[in-house]
């Protein structure tokens, strides 16, 4: 889909063939990510092991941090698909602003979970596709790297659940407003969810996930590097049921924007 076209934006299954797309990059990004250690004194706010002068926070935050400064200047943060993980260090750019039209309501930049992306991602999804525990201090970089590569595709992912919420929102208008007149979460999520295409989703990355991580040529005796159960898990434990929350949240405000 095209942020320049709107009509594309609001399309189901447009939307859904992005979705499948992001399914590789955060395939892959889990598979870099499996080379490494959970490594835990990356994530340790002012850890013994890693001392960053000047600096109150984890070696995550603060290469995250030059990141998020860096790519703010080349408008990472105007496109209406990129949520930072830090809003206090986006920085405006040099470059001219690009005239997005209006594709989300007007509150769309509040709704971010990418607190709660960070959390999970380190505390649950780490343990599970880590090779193994413990430090690889030659590799505090590289590590720290992946996984600001991998919480990005996941941020991606889970925030483009606004994308879906309106198109559902404009395919039944008169549905939804009054589930959210009624301030009906339960509703809202019942009609948000498609088992079908969930269930899809975890074939689909079941068998993306052996194929990606094995050698081709290898056979029978190629071993994964990924487990595939993990990445489907992570899909179904957090990456789904954080994009139908996002969902909701957007949902749930979506009357305060009366002429959209
Ligand atoms: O494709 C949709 O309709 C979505 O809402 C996205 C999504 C997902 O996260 O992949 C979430 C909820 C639905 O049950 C199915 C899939």
């Amino acid at each position: 889909m095209n942020f320049l076209k709107p009509e594309s934006v609001y399309n189901l299954s447009n939307i859904r063939e992005d979705l499948i797309r992001m399914e590789d990059t955060i395939i892959f990004n889990l598979i870099e990510r499996s080379d490494f250690p959970c490594m835990p004194s990356i994530y340790e706010k002012n850890s013994a092991q890693i001392k960053i002068p000047d600096f109150d926070g984890s070696f995550l935050d603060w290469l995250f941090q030059q990141h998020e400064t860096v790519e703010s200047q080349v408008r990472r943060y105007q496109s209406p698909d990129q949520y930072p993980f830090y809003p206090q260090v986006v920085k405006k750019s040099f470059l001219p602003a690009i005239e997005y039209p209006k594709l989300l309501a007007e509150y769309f930049r509040e709704v971010n979970v990418n607190g709660e992306i960070m959390d999970v991602y380190i505390n649950k999804m780490i343990p599970r596709v880590a090779k193994d525990v413990g430090d690889e201090c030659e590799n505090f970089g590289s590590t720290a790297l992946v996984d600001i590569f991998t919480l990005q595709s996941i941020s991606r992912r889970i925030h483009f659940g606004m994308f879906v919420a309106e198109a559902k929102f404009q395919a039944d208008r008169e549905k939804y407003t009054a589930l959210i007149e009624r301030r009906d979460v339960d509703g809202i999520m019942a009609n948000i969810t498609n088992s079908a295409v969930e269930e899809n989703i975890l074939k689909r990355l079941m068998e993306k996930a052996k194929a990606y991580g094995t050698d081709p040529t290898a056979g029978n005796q190629g071993t994964s590097k990924v487990h595939p159960e993990a990445v489907v898990g992570i899909y179904k434990d957090w990456v789904i049921p954080l994009t139908k929350k996002v969902e909701v949240e957007y949902l749930l405000r979506r009357l305060e924007d009366k002429d959209f």
